[in-house]
């Protein structure tokens, strides 16, 4: 195959250098498994010498003895940008501008790659890296479409191709088998295809790539591809930037999961992007400026324990000892509350239950006792680590700035970690981006970006189609958005899930209602007869007690299981299953739902939560979601 190629390319492009034409030789020859190649026989400076379009993306092409200067890169990207600009994909969407990639591969014996901002650095032995197919953006009709968009729109580039000869000779005949053999035992081993990677709606592309004079907000219902725009913005900003860029949110595991998605988007930039849970952060941060922090959560536990003991008789006449735990946690700490005085003023949004100063005066009491608690251990919580963090940046600000930093998730993270997170961004334009949706909060207590001094006016967008959900996965989801009023972070009106339009038809859905005592046998029978496979099935519940009682029933079913507390987004074939809360961001192409139907009688607040919880159990899954209600007794 090779052969050929070589005798292609030099009818059809006799001009190119030696290092050039060896170089496209190897590319030209994968043609024969159904990668395209768009070659400029005369190479012209500030473009690129070839476009290849594979299952792994599309790529600028340029081939140098060494790494070109910046400024010549930047030109090319722009011009392969532009070249690709509007190109259609499936579903109205259009081809991302950071699905265009640019690959510099270097002939010769150059040395080791300089510098990787601007796109891939590879040697001609790393030429394979551009084919591997466990990283396929592109199913070959895509490849197709895209290759043949782009030959119209450069017609001073040659469409070159070689086919595998039906009666090759030995030699020829092997490497082509062995390739075409390559890819279909890599296709088999294919995640599901993901077409977020190469394709956006032309809103979702709208938003990765504008320009915003200071903090911006992405809000917007369930799946409608918040974290995936999140990603690509970030790629669009690490190519224009240098220094590091921070993805945080609050739940622990999600930023590795999307760290292994921004891995699959932009591998050359890759270890640019520090991807953290914000108080992992704090907790690090803390570290290098020489405080250790001593946070346990079970210690933190006792201390409020002791508290509760002493102002028992008070307080639990009014609510009980979780309301008053979430009432620190969320409201006096969460908004870094720091007297009495400030306590009586405070709004305590997101909490229906009024407090009068006298109740609010007991509610402090308790605080004060359990901070005294932590003090003679020398403990701190969870939201110390946030509080020091933030007195410790604005005592001194970092030495090394990030250039950007993308909050996703970022309805359930407190106000003072918002406060913690626009000291560390800065006001500059494109430095802080805020991704969420308040009606997925699954923690009580709230705030308006402006109670942080977060102005985002004109810089808010709102999605409003959603991709993840099947139709009739969505319809069923859209029942629990029971809110009148979708709050868009900011104190104005959003858009609920009840508003946005589908864009996969098709999905099932399945309901089971029965006692307890059945309900491992209920699952055994979906599990069975579900088409999905269990590696991307995952089983949702709504409480820690209730995800032991299911695990145990799982496990005694002999299904393989992981945490949702231990997955960081890798393939297995283990039955995903954690709480809502751990739930939270991620998707799964089925998903079994488990609710117990036993419930303390509940109060407007913890009902509207409940809704909130389960809107966002229901819009985990892609394609099939069983719905189980599990009768006590
Ligand atoms: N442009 C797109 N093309 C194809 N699929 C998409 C696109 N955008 C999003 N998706 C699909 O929708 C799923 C949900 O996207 P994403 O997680 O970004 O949504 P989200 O708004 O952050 O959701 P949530 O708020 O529920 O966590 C993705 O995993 C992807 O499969």
């Amino acid at each position: 195959m090779a052969r050929r190629a070589g005798v292609v390319l030099a009818e059809r492009a006799p001009g190119l250098d030696a290092v050039t034409r060896r170089v496209l030789t190897a590319l030209l020859a994968r043609t024969a498994s159904g990668a395209r190649l768009l070659v400029r026989p005369e190479p012209v400076a500030g473009q690129p010498v070839a476009f290849l379009v594979a299952a792994r993306g599309v790529f600028a092409v340029l081939v140098r003895e060494r790494v070109p200067e910046d400024a010549e890169l930047g030109q090319v990207v722009i011009h392969a940008e532009q070249a690709c600009a509007g190109i259609a994909g499936p579903r109205g969407q259009v081809l991302a501008r950071s699905a265009v990639h640019l690959a510099v591969v270097l002939g010769g014996d150059a040395g080791p790659p300089r510098e990787r901002r601007l796109g891939w650095v590879l040697t001609e032995a790393q030429v394979p890296e551009l084919f591997r197919r466990d990283a396929a953006h592109l199913d070959r009709a895509l490849v197709d479409s895209v290759a043949g968009q782009l030959v119209e729109r450069l017609p001073a580039y040659l469409d070159l191709r070689v086919s595998v000869p039906e009666k090759a000779s030995a030699g020829e005949g092997l490497l082509g088998l062995a390739e075409v053999t390559e890819d279909q035992v890599g296709a088999a081993q294919l995640r599901p295809f993901e077409s977020w990677l190469t394709f956006l709606h032309p809103q979702q592309q709208a938003v990765a790539v504008r320009n915003y004079s200071g903090p911006a907000r992405i809000s917007g219902p369930a799946g409608t591809g918040k974290t995936v725009v999140a990603l690509h913005r970030l790629r669009f900003l690490a190519r224009r930037s240098t220094g590091p860029l921070l993805f945080t949110t609050f739940v622990r595991t999600l930023p590795l999961v999307h760290k292994a998605s921004f891995a699959r988007l932009a591998p050359e930039l890759v270890e640019r992007v520090e991807f953290t849970n914000l108080h992992a952060w704090a907790r690090e941060f803390l570290r290098a400026r020489g405080h250790e922090v001593l946070v346990r959560s079970s210690s933190a536990e006792t201390a409020f324990s002791r508290a509760w003991v002493a102002h028992r008789l008070t307080l639990q006449d009014i609510e009980d000892v979780g309301y008053w735990r979430t009432e620190i946690d969320r409201v006096i700490q969460g908004r870094g509350v720091s007297s009495l005085a400030e306590y009586q003023r405070t709004p305590r949004r997101g909490r229906v239950r009024r407090l009068d100063g006298a109740q609010r005066e007991l509610v402090w009491a308790l605080f004060q006792s359990y901070q005294r608690n932590l003090a003679e251990r020398g403990l701190h919580d969870h939201n110390d680590l946030i509080a020091l963090a933030l007195a410790e940046l604005r005592r001194e600000p970092p030495q090394r700035p990030y250039a950007a930093v993308v909050v996703d998730e970022v309805q359930d993270i407190t106000l003072m970690g918002l406060r913690l997170l626009r000291e560390l961004a800065g006001d500059g334009p494109n430095r802080l981006l805020l991704v969420g949706d308040g009606q997925q909060q699954v923690y009580p207590g709230g705030w308006r970006l402006s109670d942080a001094g977060i102005p985002v006016q004109g810089r808010g967008e709102i999605l409003r189609v959603n991709y993840r959900n099947r139709a009739k996965v969505l319809g069923f989801a859209q029942r629990f958005d029971a809110t009148n009023q979708v709050d868009d972070l900011d104190g104005a009106a959003g858009v609920g899930l009840r508003e946005v339009e589908s864009a996969n038809a098709g999905g099932k859905i399945e309901s089971w209602r029965g006692p307890e005592a059945e309900l491992g046998a209920a699952l055994r029978t979906a599990l069975a007869g579900s088409s999905v496979p269990h590696g991307r099935t995952a089983v949702i519940v709504f409480q820690r007690k209730d995800l032991d009682r299911c695990t145990a029933l799982l496990r005694s079913a002999g299904i393989p299981l992981l945490r949702l507390d231990d997955y960081l987004g890798a393939e297995d074939d283990r039955v995903k299953v954690g709480t809502v809360h751990r739930a939270k961001g991620l998707d799964f192409q089925a998903v079994l739902v488990v609710e117990f139907s036993a419930r303390p009688e509940e109060d407007e607040e913890q009902r509207e939560l409940r809704g909130r919880q389960q809107l966002v159990a229901a819009t985990r899954a892609r394609d099939f979601l069983w719905w189980g209600t599990a009768e006590a007794g």
